[in-house]
């Protein structure tokens, strides 16, 4: 076994709270709308809510989706990850490996994430003397609000939503990031660390794009059972979406989700890579 270790990330830029406003709330025009009325509401802190907690899950949620996916690989293919530039794995390996990271991933994720999205779409200022206190008051008050009130299964709120996001935009994830290593790296040989930040780079973009329309519909399950109407399941929830907002609905946030996925996992895969030879 080998285990990438927690792998680092460029945080800061991966829990902005705008894509999370514009995806489940109805009074923003558009990303500049969002930026403008949450810095005039909130001030500067408004586009840092809800981050601590993402942060400290980004280690522990990458090293659970790159560890089971390289280990996926080895099992798959039974080849170390000396022998694989000489011997390439298949892309129907690639997918499935990434696959199962991607699924595994997906239920370490569902508490942090069901967290980030209610505290990201408090729209409260700061609290000041004598105004009433924000629902939350900070990521440990929530997960205990939403243990008490919603019981154990309301911190899994989305989880269905969050693995059927993740499992197959995350085999396409690596399938990508591996076809533009390919490309562009004669055989045999390893990708310099340029090809690396470009693929990994790509491979964000292009999972996220996949991924967009069910990150819209998770959001709003997550939000579901706070203030916003209760939906019977996935299937209400994009029906109701789209009749009420039109097919646009699915592609909010796609713009910041693109925007902040190149470096996010250029970085992502160059630490990966990185870890992999050091430990090689
Ligand atoms: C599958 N989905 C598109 C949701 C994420 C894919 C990239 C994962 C990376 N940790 C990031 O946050 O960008």
């Amino acid at each position: 076994m080998s285990w990438p270790g927690a792998m680092p990330s460029w945080p800061a830029c991966s829990v902005l709270p705008m894509q999370v406003r514009l995806q489940t709330q109805n009074t923003y025009r558009g990303i500049v709308d969002c930026m403008v009325k949450t810095y005039r509401h909130e001030s500067l802190l408004g586009f840092f809510k809800g981050m601590s907690f993402p942060i400290a899950s980004i280690a522990v949620v990458n090293s659970v989706l790159f560890g089971v996916y390289s280990n996926s690989l080895l099992v798959l293919t039974a080849t170390s990850h000396q022998e694989r530039r000489a011997q390439p794995p298949s892309y129907t390996h690639v997918f499935i490996a990434g696959c199962i990271g991607g699924f595994l991933q997906a239920y370490c994720l569902a508490p942090f994430d069901l967290i980030k999205v209610r505290l990201q779409n408090q729209t409260e200022p700061r609290a000041q003397p004598g105004s009433p206190p924000p629902r939350y008051r900070g990521p440990v008050h929530c997960a205990a609000s939403i243990f008490q009130e919603e019981g154990p299964r309301g911190l899994f709120r989305g989880a269905w939503a969050l693995t059927l996001r993740d499992t197959p935009t995350l085999g396409i994830y690596f399938v990508t990031y591996e076809w533009l290593c390919r490309q562009s790296t004669p055989d045999g040989q390893n990708p310099s660390s340029a090809t690396v930040l470009v693929a990994g780079g790509f491979a964000g973009i292009t999972s996220w794009v996949t991924a967009t329309p069910l990150d819209v519909i998770k959001s709003r399950m997550q939000m579901a059972g706070l203030k916003q109407r209760e939906y019977r399941g996935m299937l209400d929830c994009m029906v109701s979406s789209a009749r009420q907002e039109g097919l646009g609905v699915f592609f909010r946030g796609l713009t910041i989700n693109s925007a902040r996925a190149f470096p996010v996992n250029a970085v992502t895969f160059l630490s990966y890579e990185y870890l992999l030879h050091a430990w090689g």
